[in-house]
């Protein structure tokens, strides 16, 4: 991810950086300027000054540049990451989506983007700092070898040290950025089931003080283990710092005929050197959370395909006939080791005629729609459009065929529908229809409010599939929210209306007391569809039980 990030923001980082190590050599420049004029006579210091003027406003001119630049780059790499990830979950298979799951995405579009871009904030500061360092130790190598190399050691065994210490932060950082990512999910539950919780006081404890709490707790914890860790290695390599000066200056510098000015010059270089030291051992754990955060990004981005952008629309093709032959599906449950069966599914669809689809809780119809509406293509088994096989690159113009209200759908603020004149109109005339229009209206393409009962809420999904006038719709369990009197309307007149128009349509439902309305009704149990004189048979039964 970070060498994606260098490489999209190449131009940018690379002015930055040049900025960066300028403004570090002119504050090495300005240091000896000092040192200079401390030992010069009066006749020089007039030069001196102007010298000295002139690396200083070059020195703020490049910290200005720098940091700017490097601000804008967080802010950029902080947009191209969220946009990656955006476009990845965008194109992602729904089966696949469904296995990373929408805590680990969020966590990532957040919390792990944000970490990500502190690096750019980190890194001027970092490489200033570092041009600072090296040239003060160059500077020191001027004034006397012994103690550069002295300076060398000193750092030699500081380094180790911080980079033993930092493994195992790392370590603890890394575990801190997982348990993150189900804290996410546990946000989610915070908010999805407010009534839930507001409901049962002895769930809502437990909910509070052992999953999030623990969890809260968890990241705390594991966050401040590696936090303090980089404190203690911070702490060392400070202490070594000041070990290192007053070992320089009370133990290593000899008496000589020009000691004072040694030791005005060294004193002078340690001190200034000191902050910029200070400023890269604070800085350097900021790169590792930057690590850890783009390895976590990398992590789930590499479970989704890399595909930048939507694939150009291709023209799907008028809907003759759809077959579903011997198709398969599986879903994996992981906690119980055992797995759900769909099919093998053989079915088929035209337009024009209303299929209903009725079977037990958990039977599978939800699964079949899916795969129905291309959101899982099949496991096993072939899918027959007009008589042609689906491939793998055909799906994404298959599933434009469809508009789907799912039993949890979604409403997006603005009708998202290919941009059409008559939009507002259209809709509203829908809405008239559906007995909406004192609630909602549709302007400028977007639904006036969304603030509306579950049922009614479902009525503008309707309104939407309407809008979106493909020729093959799905309901899920529409009607199940509706009061008898939309009930009523969904099966004898917009049903009907359908057919008429010439679409396929699908239509899961328990309400047996319309199924007659079917052109053809197909049950499923247990993940196979019964055979049609079965099924018959149970809706004989069904009738019967309903009659006595
Ligand atoms: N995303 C999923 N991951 C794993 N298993 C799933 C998933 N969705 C459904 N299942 C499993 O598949 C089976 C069929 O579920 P499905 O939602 O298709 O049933 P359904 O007939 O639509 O039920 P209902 O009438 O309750 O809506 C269930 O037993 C469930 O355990």
């Amino acid at each position: 991810m970070l060498p994606y990030l260098i490489r999209r923001t190449r131009g940018l980082m690379t002015a930055a950086a040049i900025a960066s190590i300028l403004s570090g050599l002119f504050s090495v420049l300005l240091i000896a300027q000092i040192n200079t004029a401390l030992n010069s006579d009066a006749a020089s210091r007039a030069n001196a000054a102007w010298a000295f003027a002139g690396i200083a406003l070059a020195l703020m001119v490049c910290r200005m540049v720098s940091t700017a630049l490097f601000e804008r780059l967080g802010q950029r790499a902080l947009a191209e990451l969220r946009s990656f990830i955006a476009q990845c979950v965008a194109v992602t298979p729904f089966a696949q989506f469904e296995r990373v799951g929408s805590a680990r995405i969020q966590s990532a579009l957040t919390e792990h983007s944000n970490n990500v871009a502190v690096l750019f904030v980190s890194l001027p500061v970092i490489l200033t700092n570092t041009v600072i360092v090296v040239g003060c130790l160059g500077y020191l190598a001027m004034l006397s070898w012994q103690v550069f190399l002295f300076a060398l050691g000193v750092i030699g065994l500081g380094a180790v040290g911080y980079h033993l210490v930092h493994l195992r932060a790392i370590h603890y950082l890394q575990s801190a950025s997982s348990e993150q990512d189900r804290l996410f999910g546990h946000f989610r539950a915070l908010t999805d089931g407010a009534k839930e919780l507001r409901l049962h006081q002895s769930k809502s404890r437990v909910f509070m003080d052992q999953i999030l709490g623990e969890s809260v707790e968890g990241v705390r914890r594991l966050r401040t283990y590696g936090m303090s860790l980089f404190v203690i290695s911070t702490s060392w390599g400070q202490f070594l710092m000041y070990a290192f000066i007053g070992l320089v200056l009370f133990v290593l510098v000899s008496d000589g005929p020009n000691q004072t000015q040694v030791m005005t010059g060294f004193a002078l270089v340690f001190v200034f050197m000191v902050t910029p030291l200070e400023g890269l051992l604070i800085n350097i754990p900021r790169i590792n959370m930057a690590r850890v955060a783009a390895s976590r990004i990398d992590d789930i981005t590499r479970e989704m395909p890399q595909r930048q952008g939507l694939q150009e629309p291709r023209e799907t093709p008028a809907l003759q006939r759809l077959e579903l032959r011997g198709v398969t599906h599986q879903y994996y449950h992981e906690q119980s080791d055992d797995f759900f069966e769909l099919g093998p599914i053989n079915l088929s669809f035209t337009p024009g005629e209303v299929v209903f689809l009725v079977g037990g809780n958990g039977s599978g119809k939800t699964t079949l729609a899916k795969v129905v509406v291309g959101l899982y293509p099949p496991d096993g088994g072939e899918v027959l459009l007009n008589g042609e096989r689906v491939e793998a690159d055909d799906w994404d113009a298959y599933r434009q065929l469809f508009s789907v209200v799912f039993s949890d759908f979604h409403l997006f603020e603005r009708l998202l529908e290919a941009p059409r004149d008559d939009l507002d109109e259209e809709g509203n005339r829908l809405l008239a229809k559906l007995h909406l229009q004192h609630k909602v209206q549709v302007e400028n393409g977007a639904f006036t409010t969304q603030a509306l009962s579950q049922g009614q809420r479902k009525r503008l999904a309707l309104v939407v599939a309407y809008l979106e006038d493909r020729p093959f719709l799905v309901f899920d369990e529409w009607a199940a929210d509706q009061d008898p009197l939309f009930k009523e309307v969904f099966y004898t007149e917009v049903l009907p209306e359908l057919k008429r128009m010439g679409k396929a349509v699908l239509v899961i439902t328990h309400d047996d007391r319309y199924f007659h309305l079917a052109d053809r009704l197909v049950r499923l149990e247990s993940g196979k569809l019964l055979a049609p004189e079965q099924s018959a048979g149970a809706e004989v039964e069904v009738a019967h039980s309903v009659a006595t």
